[in-house]
């Protein structure tokens, strides 16, 4: 006996089980994990731009700014996924995307991404300050123009440069507290520009094939395995050196300089292993590993700030 088919859901309740499929497919949109990190930077230069506790309106104006730099950042990241759609369906990785996989439309993602970044910006502006809002706004043009558009299919160095937009978050942090851009929020920036070599290029390595069927000029693939683990352990160890620099300049004590030795050694092991001998499954730990620094690293800044 053949089964008889299931009857066609009723148009309303259709309708409530597209909905929640629909927020899924906007919410990946904005990278929800990289955003997720960016906001926890640029939270902690918010944190380390108010000597002592924060008073009840600054805890407030924190929570204004990184829901504003939460918006603006999500819709760079949607803005990436429009822009990349090609690119994303030819990629095993980002093949998924509904962007990728036509579910959504470039009318659709373009309101999206225009949506939250006047929404993200208007709580800058008028909450928080129109220097962090102006400076958000170019850092979404950083990524979502400059790197997606201009660097990634011209360069291998894309993501040195297109990586100063990555690091803009603590200086955004920094200025939503002060009006102002310090040389402490510099130097924050200056570590996360750092980092961001061996964190993309580690996973380039394990990714190559996937670069490789993108057209996408990637270091792997433009210059091969061998010399971009070079670069790796190279930014390694750069990197290890400017994460001294706010023990150094004065801005962290002990607790911190101690977490940077130690998560900094980690990452220049992890680079000097894969220089010496290539392996898919070391690299993944490495890029995994970088996750793990930049996170604890900035965990470190904030309880530096408030223990001493
Ligand atoms: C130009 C700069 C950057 C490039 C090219 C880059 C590239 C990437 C790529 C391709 C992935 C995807 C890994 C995967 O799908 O398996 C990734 C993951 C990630 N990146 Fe970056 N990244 C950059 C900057 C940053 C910055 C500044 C942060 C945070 C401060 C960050 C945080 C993360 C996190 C948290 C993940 C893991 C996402 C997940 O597990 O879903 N990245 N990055
Ligand atoms: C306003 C503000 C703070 C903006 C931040 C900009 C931003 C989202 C930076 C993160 C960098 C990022 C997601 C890189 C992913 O690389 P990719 O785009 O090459 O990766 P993909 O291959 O996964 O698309």
């Amino acid at each position: 006996m053949s089964a008889a088919p299931a009857p066609a859901p009723a148009p309303a309740m259709a309708a409530a089980h597209a909905l929640p499929s629909r927020v899924s497919q906007f919410y990946a949109l904005t990278k929800p994990r990289v955003v997720q990190l960016i906001v926890f930077c640029a939270f902690i230069g918010m944190v380390l731009a108010v000597p002592g506790l924060p008073s009840g309106a600054q805890w407030w104006q924190m929570a204004v700014a990184s829901a504003g730099i939460w918006l603006v950042a999500g819709a760079a990241a949607a803005f990436n996924c429009l822009v990349e759609r090609g690119i994303d369906a030819r990629m095993k990785r980002t093949a998924w995307r509904p962007t990728a996989r036509g579910e959504l439309s470039n009318a659709q993602t373009l309101l999206f991404s225009a949506l939250l970044c006047a929404a993200g910006s208007a709580l800058l502006y008028f909450w928080v300050n129109p220097l962090t809002m102006w400076l958000t706004f170019a850092t979404f043009v950083g990524y979502a123009v400059i790197y997606t558009v201009i660097l990634k299919p011209l360069t291998p160095q894309n993501i040195v440069i297109g990586g100063a937009s990555g690091a803009m978050p603590p200086v955004l942090g920094w200025s939503a507290m002060t009006d102002s851009v310090g040389p402490e929020a510099l130097i924050l920036f200056l570590i996360i520009f750092l980092w961001t070599p061996p964190h993309f290029w580690a996973l380039a390595l394990y990714r190559v094939e996937d670069y490789r069927k993108s057209g996408l000029p990637m270091l792997p693939v433009t210059h091969g395995n061998e010399y971009t683990r070079l670069q790796v352990f190279l930014y390694t160890l750069i990197l290890f050196a400017g994460c001294l620099m706010p023990f150094i300049y004065g801005m962290s004590s002990w607790i911190y300089l101690a977490a940077a030795v130690l998560l900094g050694a980690g990452f220049c092991l992890y680079g000097f292993w894969l220089w010496r001998g290539y392996s898919d499954a070391l690299a993944r730990k490495t890029f995994r590993f970088s996750l793990i620094h930049l996170s604890l690293l900035f965990a470190a800044l904030l309880v530096d700030h408030y223990v001493l």
